[in-house]
């Protein structure tokens, strides 16, 4: 059994299904970030797995535990992380107090090493706190009784890009010590940095379940080139190139071929820039889910992706 297993999982809020059938697994050390835009259905299925809010029908299991079976959920949680999207701590106590309470819970053997990294100012009164060191707080929180599984909901919202950095650097030696990680983002180039495998949830249903490579590659890259002779270059002959377009001096194409061919076209000409970028979220939606959620055609089916 998988360190999270999610099985039919329906939530419905009377008037909209929160999520929508839901099966998949995650497995033992495994980065696991699921994506969706707002009212996906994310917060829902972390407050269901935690069992903050009960499924309407279906299960899930987090390390073994239903999550319908309160006293196996609390026993589990002794082993479990987690980080909401809204911190609601008490703003009157300082930091200490909080890390302080935790744990006499649960535990707090790695507390130290974690401010080491995370620096909250820990022995001020939560209401002075800036957003981002209430967001550090709730990552030491989350992880200083050394849990199996930890469980975040838009982990690093709030953080400056910096503390982004050191965070997925951090996640990445959670990944080290075999850690089972599984977080909500809308920001694909924080999960793609640090994730094995990708779902993606849109109103309410999976998606997408992806490895991260075979998402990104589905999606094309956006490709900019500026040449010294620029209108006589005609990409539309590569394969793989898609929307070609000239914007000024620009020629702006999406591009789902390998990298050799594009390479051996650009070098036929006097190049002055090159930016190959990864696809935005919402493409990766439009052209690879199709507009309502339907698993569409991808755009560059038949091609040498
Ligand atoms: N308590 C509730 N009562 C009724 N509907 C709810 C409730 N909570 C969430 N919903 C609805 O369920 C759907 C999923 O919401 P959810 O908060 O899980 O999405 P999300 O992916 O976390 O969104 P966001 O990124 O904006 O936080 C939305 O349509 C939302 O309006």
């Amino acid at each position: 059994m998988g360190a999270l297993e999610v099985n039919d999982l329906t939530k419905d809020y009377g008037s909209v299904l929160g999520v929508d059938s839901l099966s998949f697994s995650v497995e033992d050390g495994e980065i696991f970030g699921f994506l969706g835009p707002n009212g996906a259905g994310k917060t829902t299925l972390i407050r269901t797995l935690l069992g903050l809010i009960s499924p309407t029908s279906g299960t899930a299991t987090v390390l073994g535990a239903d999550v319908r079976n309160e006293d196996a959920l609390i026993e589990a949680k002794q082993r479990i992380g987690y980080l909401p999207a809204h911190l609601g701590f008490n703003e009157e106590v300082t930091g200490q107090r909080v890390l302080n309470y935790h744990a006499s819970v649960k535990g707090d053997r790695r507390r130290s090493e974690l401010l080491d990294v995370f620096t909250p100012p820990v022995e001020r009164p939560i209401r002075e706190y800036s957003t981002g060191n209430k967001r550090m707080l709730g990552i030491v929180q989350a992880f200083m009784h050394d849990p199996d599984l930890v469980i975040m909901d838009e982990p690093t919202s709030g953080l400056d890009p910096l503390k982004q950095e050191e965070f997925n650097e951090f996640i990445r030696g959670e990944r080290e010590r075999g850690t089972t990680i599984f977080f909500s983002s809308h920001v694909l180039s924080e999960v793609r940095r640090v994730c094995d495998r990708v779902g993606i949830l849109r109103e309410g249903r999976l998606v997408g379940l992806e490895d991260i490579d075979t998402l990104l590659d589905q999606g094309g890259k956006r490709v900019h080139v500026r040449t010294a002779d620029g209108e006589r270059v005609d990409f539309s002959g590569l394969d793989g190139a898609f929307d070609v377009t000239t914007v000024g001096e620009e020629i702006q194409f999406i591009y789902a071929g390998n990298y050799n061919p594009l390479f051996q076209a650009l070098a036929r000409h006097d190049v002055h820039e090159v930016e190959i970028r990864e696809p935005p979220l919402e493409d990766i939606f439009m052209h690879f889910y199709g507009t309502d959620g339907s698993e569409a055609n991808p755009p560059m089916e038949g091609t040498n992706v």
